[in-house]
């Protein structure tokens, strides 16, 4: 299967889809804020651990024009990396993902 296979369907099968790194301090700061999102579909796929993890990395910036880990998807909508992501908790953006 193909790098951008793989990558949509991950995104497409979980409401929430973390694509990280294990040793990343960014991925584990949204890593630790997730279950407060209280979501049962969650992906995290830790790139540096796979075999196929830069296929997959590449294929992610050719979609999202985003190379650093965490790369965060909610409900399909990208929502970009640990900045963003909490920028967007704040503002509520996360909330109203949640409930597409
Ligand atoms: N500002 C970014 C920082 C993310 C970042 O710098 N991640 C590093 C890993 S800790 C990265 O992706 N480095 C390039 C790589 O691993 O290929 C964010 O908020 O997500």
């Amino acid at each position: 299967m193909s790098a951008a296979k793989i990558v949509e369907d991950v995104i497409k099968a979980n409401v929430i889809a973390v694509f990280s790194k294990s040793y990343c301090p960014y991925c584990t700061r949204v890593k630790k804020a997730l279950p407060s999102l209280n979501q049962s579909s969650i992906k995290i796929l830790e790139l540096d651990e796979m075999s196929n993890g830069s296929e997959l990395q590449n294929s992610l910036a050719e979609k999202t024009g985003q190379r650093s880990v965490p790369n965060i998807f909610i409900n399909g909508t990208h929502v970009g990396g640990c900045d963003d992501f909490f920028a967007k908790q704040k503002s509520g953006e996360i909330e109203k993902l949640l409930k597409q």
